[in-house]
């Protein structure tokens, strides 16, 4: 896969599933990241064909819980991106699904404390040597480029320092998100320090961080240097963010989210959840539309809150090909 002058759907967890990653896109995303899955999770899984609706699941074993759908459409851009503190449990679940995605990709930016305790996500980056340890094992096992994904160090000496590391071990590209650990999201993205990165490594740097309008895209890689930008609370609160026509409105996206969640039969819950983090970010859920999205029990009361009764019959009924 070519990382240079792309732009990115960053990974988000329980809003980064299939119909989120269609819609960006659909609306000029280049390369799109899954949602982190952990390592332990994924090793429970088997590779289901979806005949129905044409994807391919990954099943937590004896259950119907769908961990990660793709399909066909996205397979030359997905990117899986997996939570692990072992080199060893991120090959094997890299195995299980590295044959149905452009790469695999390994979080060591999370700050969350479910992920430092586990010594996953920010926790590897003061861990040089497992760093080394994951990385080399998946380049020396896989064929699918393997690349990861961190956060600022201390200093941009330590960050530089790190991201050297990293590019010896062959990562086909390294996403820097402008941030460090303490950091909280309110706090501005350090966009000057992903430039020092840029300009140590040969590899392509994918430069994350306040990225909220088409015209950051260029604001953020004339800063940085990068050629490749990656987008997360923008894409999530307006996944056209990426079409160089310019956003299409706020309502237009929910509907034609909730259209893909239909036709992927998207988990009930991740797309309540996406679609409040929608809404929230332009209004508020105590309002008609967030009260009505509160309450709703299944799909199909999300596809009449959203005028899409029809369109959910249709699906129901097995028009896929005219639903797509
Ligand atoms: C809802 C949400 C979920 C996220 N989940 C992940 C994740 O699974 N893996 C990851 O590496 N980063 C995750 N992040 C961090 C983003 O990928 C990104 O690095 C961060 O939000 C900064 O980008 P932004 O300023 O464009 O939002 C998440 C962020 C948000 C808002």
């Amino acid at each position: 896969m070519d990382y240079r002058n792309k732009l990115v759907l960053a990974p988000m967890v329980r809003v980064g599933t299939l119909p989120l990653r269609l819609l960006a896109a659909q609306y000029g995303a280049d390369i799109t990241y899954g949602e982190e899955i952990i390592d332990h999770k994924m090793l429970r899984c088997e590779r289901r064909i979806n005949e129905l609706i044409g994807s391919t699941d990954f099943v937590e074993k004896g259950t119907q819980s769908v961990v990660f759908r793709t399909c066909d459409e996205e397979k030359d851009r997905v990117v899986f991106q997996i939570g692990t503190s072992d080199a060893v449990r991120a090959l094997t679940a890299a195995q299980l699904v590295c044959n149905d995605v452009a790469a695999i990709d390994i979080n060591m930016g999370c700050p969350k404390s479910f992920s430092l305790s586990g010594g996953m996500g920010a926790a590897l980056l003061s861990k040089p040597e497992l760093i080394h340890d994951i990385l080399t094992t998946l380049r020396r096992n896989l064929n699918t480029p393997v690349t990861c994904k961190i956060r600022l160090l201390k200093s941009p000496h330590d960050t530089v320092e790190l991201a050297r590391q990293i590019e010896k071990t062959g990562v086909s590209a390294l996403a820097v998100h402008g941030r460090k650990v303490p950091d909280r999201p309110r706090d501005p993205a350090k966009w000057n320090e992903i430039t020092d990165v840029v300009s140590a490594l040969s590899i392509p740097v994918i430069a994350n961080g306040d990225v909220f309008e088409y015209d950051d895209f260029e604001r953020i890689k004339s800063a940085t240097g990068a050629s490749s930008v990656m987008v997360a609370r923008g894409a999530l609160w307006n996944a056209s963010i990426f079409s160089p026509e310019g956003k299409v409105s706020h309502e237009a996206v929910k509907t034609e989210y909730i259209r893909k969640c239909i036709l992927w039969d998207n988990d009930l819950k991740s797309t309540k959840h996406t679609i409040k983090e929608m809404i929230m970010h332009y209004s508020c859920l105590e309002l008609p539309e967030g009260k009505a999205v509160n309450k709703s029990e299944s799909m199909a009361d999300l596809a009449e809150l959203y005028g899409q009764k029809e369109y959910y019959q249709l699906v129901k009924q097995g028009f896929f090909d005219a639903c797509r």
